[in-house]
């Protein structure tokens, strides 16, 4: 989990005690205002144009390659049968904790995505958002309206939501082996190699280029490694779209927003001017490559002044190869050649370049990344 923070102060729960649901659902162009009389049934029916798919007879977790789907296709799960699911969200269950809420593990039958036992069927993520907070209220709306659209293998599935009186949760496929960020955090995990970090970043970069490029452009805006998630056989998908956003509409290079990111990863562009397009996310990209190079947290309080934060403390050695060596993760030395990484710490350079104009696109990272994996 990083230092997430929004440019505009957080409404305190005690607002909210009030039911007051301001605008959240930016993806959709639209925001929304309702009446402190609005019931929870109103501001469903007005907000989602959600189909609820049913299981009963569907083939399981059924997985098409790369498509935004008109609807998001997803199942509405009661309270009571995620409780169940997760054995009333038992501590040892707990797989972790970001900052809007705790995520538990969970099993569900393959057919119909109802509760199963503990180690039969599928395996699930669970996210219960913490009650009464509006900016959680706002980012499960955008997981439901976004990435239930989503289907592609290099972003995290979204199996179906909860809306129960005041718990906000979501399904998610499982990630067994958790996030990049918990790789870079666990001192005393086996370090992933190069060849699999190299296929974790390419797979990162072909999900972020299936977001940039669609029509409607998706802009990511909290690209970071925790946000990736890795499969048993170390696949990076994509997860957290709670902050994502549509891009600019034809003609128009940006979109005006409050700033939300995560220390470390925070477009400078974007954190002066307040406008965000998808060369935004390129940045994000270039501070998880750096993190791929170095083995280095992208902000990190206890490394000596000078050398928190990553960019402003590698940029200057991403150039020369004698340089490079300097910073590189002593744990993976002699897994690579110094000519690959010299090309992916050039890579990396490019995205980080203050003028998001010069940055080039997430297709032209995805297709270095892969040159790079297909000379070495
Ligand atoms: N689908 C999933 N499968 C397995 N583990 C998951 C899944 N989704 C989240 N987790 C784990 O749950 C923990 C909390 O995730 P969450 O997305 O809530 O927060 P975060 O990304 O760590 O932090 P934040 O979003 O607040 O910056 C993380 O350790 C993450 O690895």
């Amino acid at each position: 989990m990083g230092l997430c923070f929004s440019g505009v102060q957080s409404l305190h729960s005690s607002r909210l005690n009030r039911p007051h649901y301001p605008g959240a659902s930016d993806i959709h162009g639209s925001n929304f205002e309702f009446s402190e009389t609005t019931t929870a049934t109103e501001i469903r029916k007005s907000q989602f144009n959600v189909r609820e798919t049913i299981y009963s007879d569907c083939s399981p977790l059924p997985f098409s390659h790369g498509q935004i789907l008109k609807w998001p296709e997803l199942k509405v799960f009661s309270f009571e049968e995620l409780k169940s699911a997760t054995g009333n969200f038992k501590s040892d269950r707990l797989l972790g904790e970001g900052g809007f809420g705790r995520v538990y593990k969970a099993w569900l039958d393959e057919n119909t995505l109802t509760p199963a036992k503990p180690g039969s069927g599928v395996e699930v993520a669970i996210k219960m958002f913490k009650p009464g907070g509006t900016q959680g209220f706002a980012q499960w709306q955008s997981e439901v309206n976004v990435l239930g659209k989503l289907s592609h293998p290099n972003v995290v599935r979204l199996l179906g939501y909860c809306w129960d009186e005041d718990q906000f949760l979501l399904v998610y496929e499982f990630m067994p082996n958790g996030s990049f960020y918990y790789h870079l955090s666990e001192r005393n995990h086996e370090p992933l190699s190069w060849n699999t970090r190299l296929k974790i970043i390419i797979g990162a970069a072909r999900g972020l280029s299936f977001l940039h490029a669609n029509e409607n452009k998706i802009i990511f805006r909290d690209f970071k490694s925790s946000n990736i998630l890795l499969d048993r056989n170390y696949n990076a998908k994509i997860a957290d779209f709670g902050l994502a956003r549509l891009g600019p509409s034809e003609g128009e290079s940006h979109v005006s927003t409050k700033v939300v990111g995560t220390l470390g990863y925070l477009d400078p562009e974007y954190y002066l001017t307040g406008q965000v397009n998808v060369k935004s996310d390129v940045y994000g990209f270039g501070v998880v490559l750096l993190e791929i190079l170095t083995g280095m947290k992208a902000h990190d309080t206890r490394r000596p002044t000078g050398q928190q934060n990553l960019v402003r403390w590698s940029k200057p050695c991403l150039s020369s190869e004698k340089k490079l060596k300097t910073i590189m993760d002593g744990k993976i030395e002699g897994q690579y050649s110094p000519k690959a990484a010299l090309q992916a710490a050039q890579l990396a350079l490019k995205c980080l370049e203050d003028d998001s104009n010069q940055r080039p696109s997430m297709k032209e990272v995805l297709e270095g990344l892969e040159a790079i994996e297909d000379n070495h």
